[in-house]
């Protein structure tokens, strides 16, 4: 679904990934694993546009999408869930809904809305509650409920388990694995319980100093002699 190639990248005139080259496979669940500020969050930045691409290139569905800004992305199929500031937060529940879905035909938005409130049953009960009264965990199910609304075929996660209890954060990635399995989402990322992460992916990649030091199957990764020394840090 997604190929990166030869990506180098950073902010601005800073370098922070160098010569990336990745495959984010259709239908499947990728992690991108590695210590603190090795250039996870950077990669899907670079994926989503919001970080600077000095040289390489960014396909995706076949498309050179290098160039593309961020809202062009979410138009074909591509929805980017930030760690924070994930949600309209002065907005209601159901306002965030409608503006992610504001393109769609009444008939289709209500298809949509019911699949989304189908998964994320725990948001329906709050439709009139503001989006900043909600917890961490609802948050990013609202932003990922936006997201099926708007009919995101890649999902792109950067840690939505960051400040969970250990609970809420077992359920929010056995609903990443729902929407893989179920709805055939493909999802890429980043998540600072990795080996639970791993668990759940069929794929992964592990940056260092951003570079990619590992590409290839999770549980290659989990069982890797070396992935304890790999996880250093993280
Ligand atoms: N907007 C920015 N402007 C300049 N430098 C940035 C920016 N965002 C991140 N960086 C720098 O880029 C490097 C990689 O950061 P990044 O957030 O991609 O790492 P990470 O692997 O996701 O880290 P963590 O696990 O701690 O979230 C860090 O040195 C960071 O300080």
């Amino acid at each position: 679904m997604i190929r990166v190639e030869n990506l180098c990248a950073g902010y601005k005139e800073l370098h922070i990934l160098f010569d990336i080259n990745a495959v984010i496979e259709k239908g499947k669940i990728t992690t991108v694993a590695g210590p603190n500020g090795s250039g996870k969050s950077t990669f899907l930045k670079s994926i989503f546009g919001l970080a600077t691409i000095h040289s390489g290139k960014v396909i995706f569905k076949n498309r050179d999408i290098t160039k593309i800004p961020p809202h062009e992305k979410t138009k074909i199929g591509m929805a980017y869930v930030p760690q924070v500031d994930n949600i309209f937060t002065n907005l209601t529940v159901e306002e965030n809904l409608k503006i992610a879905g504001y393109t769609l035909e009444k008939k289709e938005y209500k298809e949509r809305l019911d699949l989304a409130m189908e998964v994320f049953p725990e948001i329906k009960k709050k439709l009139k509650q503001n989006g900043g009264t909600l917890s961490g965990g609802e948050r990013q199910f609202l932003a990922i409920a936006s997201a099926l609304i708007k009919k995101a075929e890649l999902l792109v996660l950067d840690e939505p388990t960051a400040m969970l209890s250990p609970k809420l954060a077992a359920e929010t990635l056995r609903k990443i694995t729902e929407l893989n399995e179920e709805l055939g989402l493909t999802v890429l990322i980043v998540e600072q319980n990795v080996k639970k992460a791993l668990e759940i992916s069929d794929n992964a990649y592990m940056l260092m100093n951003g570079r990619i030091v590992f590409g290839g199957k999770s549980e290659e990764l989990l069982g890797h002699e070396k992935f304890e020394n790999f996880c250093i840090g993280i």
